[in-house]
């Protein structure tokens, strides 16, 4: 099968060469006009087709609220520029870019001194905490709890600024009505699925939040325990991870391509009200920005829901293989189509098996 040509949304925003001075661009989300929000008993929020929409259309193009770099300590090639506008990828060997003048962490840098300027206000809300916590983090935890902690700081940061409005927050840019909610509104939509978690997988994380995020001079931080709990939970539920390759299909090409390994991760609210599907029918890829193209990967009829697949599929083939990543990683059952038929067909073939017993 062919790749599909991509049909571009019909206002494509302008190809942003310097950020310009805004700290939460929502103004690049872009949502095609026959996308709408709807929900489903079983499944929650989810996207669906209000009409018919071609294959290789872009359905959704959404922005992060905050953004981290998932750089691996022993390699560390990668990074991303700390301006959310930005975001541009680093090679740190080639690229000198700028690095904080207090030395808060080795994974936060700039492209230069504009970028720097650009994200001056957010940046101060995580730098204190940073300094002081990272390395202890890193060495008395794990690499993966510093980066879901410091994704944590980046959205409490966003949301700092917006009540400072020091954020080009677009309440009054609303394309459609109350479809889509914006800024901090739509990070609070997210589930949270905190009855869903194992509970010493809660239990770790109200430990973490009580010895790492408590300390009102290091991280001015309003939210309650259960609050601080609740959204490290949204966070573990809804963060996409940001990777060269596209995620998505295996129709999309005669020889399906891994996606790679993960440079970053980024709360995309919008965007985490797609479901999954092990038989997607829309695929996504970030941008050198940061943003998340969503493009329908075949022919969507009208009523159809829109659904990406959470993991790569060209990884886990097997139906067992896709059942434990959905189940361990994102704790629910996968009852999509595929997982469906092939479950029955294994059901057939292990009921050929059985011994013939009259009653
Ligand atoms: C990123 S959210 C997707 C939006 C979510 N339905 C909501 O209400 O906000 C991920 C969660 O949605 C649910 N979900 C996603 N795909 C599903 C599916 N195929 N079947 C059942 N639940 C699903 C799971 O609970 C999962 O943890």
């Amino acid at each position: 099968m062919q790749i599909q040509q991509v049909v571009s949304p019909p206002n494509p925003s302008r190809v942003i060469l310097k950020p310009p001075a805004v700290i939460t661009p929502d103004s690049d989300f872009y949502v095609h006009p026959h996308i709408i929000p709807d929900t489903d008993p079983r499944k929650g929020r989810l996207l669906r087709a209000s009409a018919s929409i071609r294959a290789g259309t872009v359905v959704l193009r959404d922005v992060p609220y905050a953004v981290v770099p998932t750089v691996n300590p022993s390699t560390p090639d990668y990074l991303l520029c700390s301006n959310l506008s930005c975001s541009r990828s680093l090679a740190i060997r080639a690229e000198k870019g700028v690095r904080c003048p207090k030395c808060c962490d080795q994974d936060v840098i700039w492209c230069d001194r504009a970028c720097q300027a650009v994200d001056h206000k957010r940046h101060e809300y995580e730098c204190l905490w940073l300094k002081h916590k990272a390395a202890i983090l890193r060495r008395q935890e794990s690499q993966y709890d510093f980066i879901t902690l410091w994704h944590v700081v980046r959205l409490l940061a966003g949301w700092s600024l917006e009540t400072q409005g020091a954020s080009t927050l677009p309440s009054r840019r609303q394309p459609r009505g109350t479809d889509f909610k914006w800024g901090w509104e739509a990070v609070l939509m997210c589930c949270d699925y905190l009855d869903l978690w194992p509970e010493a997988q809660i239990k770790h994380w109200k430990r973490l939040s009580e010895t790492y995020m408590d300390d009102k001079s290091l991280l001015p931080c309003p939210l309650s325990p259960g609050q601080m709990l609740s959204l490290i939970c949204k966070e573990e539920t809804n963060t996409f991870g940001l990777y060269r390759g596209t995620t998505g299909p295996l129709s999309m090409v005669d020889r399906p391509v891994p996606r790679g390994e993960s440079y970053g991760l980024g709360l995309y609210p919008r965007a985490a009200m797609f479901n999954h599907s092990c038989e997607p029918n829309v695929s996504h890829k970030p941008d050198p920005q940061g943003r998340m193209t969503f493009t329908a990967a075949r022919d969507i009829a009208k009523g159809d829901e829109c659904m990406i697949t959470y993991f790569d599929l060209t990884v886990h083939k097997s139906q067992g293989s896709r059942q434990d990543v959905v189940q361990e990683q994102f704790r629910f059952r996968c009852t999509c189509d595929r997982c469906l038929d092939e479950e029955a067909e294994e059901n057939l073939e292990s009921m050929d098996t059985l011994p013939f017993r009259s009653i």
